[in-house]
């Protein structure tokens, strides 16, 4: 049966493979994940009521459903102190694996045990678009569990990191999708994390934003938690990773430490290329 669960409830002798060499604790337990995905609508024709009210009865699926299998039996083991890139293609399952440790998707197959409660700052974190960065702060503090005191208090540091300056007297609508990323980040790094999940958070920071986000990451790190970032900027996972995990269509290829792994994923990324310009050149022209 499929479950997201905290740590302790699981037994000691569990097998579960880890490719980390760590003492720590662990914070993450994925086993054997599979997330799939059900597309409804997609093509086909529409049908009408009596054939869905058949189906209904006969216990079909209907004929309009398409499965993606994004994540298909994914094990790892994650644990304190550690900072782990995910990396690999579009559509490898990075954005999926992440929603799940966060317990935002429930595994069709497999599990996520979790040690405390993790936190996705993504692209989709919930702030809201008509209210004003000053709101959203003390919203997003709240949501993290803060009391309005403790909220009052990092207000001006989670103000200044932003480097939002006067904008956080606007709408949140008014912002750029960058002004909007860094303000996530600053309001959900003010407080320590057992396990913080970023995607893509730092891809939009300009230089300087980038390398305080960085040196918080680092931080947060030393706090005993546990970064997930999902990056497309390999610079970005070498510099801020301890570890990489590369994610080919649903499994994982690689785990290991970032600067092997991220060269591994290069060699491939150049290897693919050379491939597909050889198959192109051998390809005869219209004109030949
Ligand atoms: N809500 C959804 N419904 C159906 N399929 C989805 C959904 N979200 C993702 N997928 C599919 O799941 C697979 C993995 O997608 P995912 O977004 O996790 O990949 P990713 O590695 O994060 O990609 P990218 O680097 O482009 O952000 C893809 O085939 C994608 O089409």
């Amino acid at each position: 049966m499929a479950e997201t669960t905290e740590i302790a409830e699981i037994t000691e002798n569990q097998d579960v493979k880890s490719t980390a060499a760590s003492e720590a604790p662990p914070t993450v337990i994925v086993d054997d994940l599979h997330i799939v995905y059900r597309v409804y609508g997609a093509g086909g024709t529409r049908g009408n009521a009596p054939a869905a009210f058949r189906r209904i009865l006969k216990r079909q699926k209907s004929p309009n459903v398409r499965e993606v299998h994004a994540i298909r039996g994914i094990s790892f083991t994650a644990h304190r102190g550690e900072s782990i890139g995910l990396i690999g293609r579009n559509g490898s399952g990075k954005s999926t694996l992440l929603r799940a440790i966060a317990g935002l998707l429930p595994p069709t197959r497999g599990a996520v045990y979790t040690d405390g409660q993790p936190t996705l700052l993504g692209v989709n974190a919930a702030l809201m678009s008509d209210l004003t960065g000053e709101r959203n702060i003390i919203l997003g503090c709240l949501a993290m569990g803060m009391t309005p005191a403790q909220a009052r208090e990092h207000y001006d540091d989670i103000v200044e990191f932003s480097g939002l300056g006067d904008f956080i007297d606007l709408p949140m609508r008014t912002y750029s999708s960058g002004m909007a990323q860094r303000l996530r980040f600053a309001i959900a790094a003010v407080k320590s994390h057992d396990v913080l999940m970023i995607d893509e958070a730092l891809a939009t920071g300009d230089a300087e934003f980038r390398r305080r986000s960085e040196e918080r990451i680092r931080q947060l790190r030393e706090e005993a938690g546990t970064v997930f970032l999902v990056s497309h900027s390999l610079d970005v996972v070498t510099q801020t990773c301890t570890r990489a995990i590369w994610l080919d269509k649903g499994i994982i290829k690689m785990d290991g430490d970032a600067d092997t792994v991220v060269k591994a994923y290069t060699k491939a990324i150049q290897a693919a290329g050379a491939r597909r310009a050889n198959r192109r050149r051998r390809q005869p022209t219209a004109s030949e």
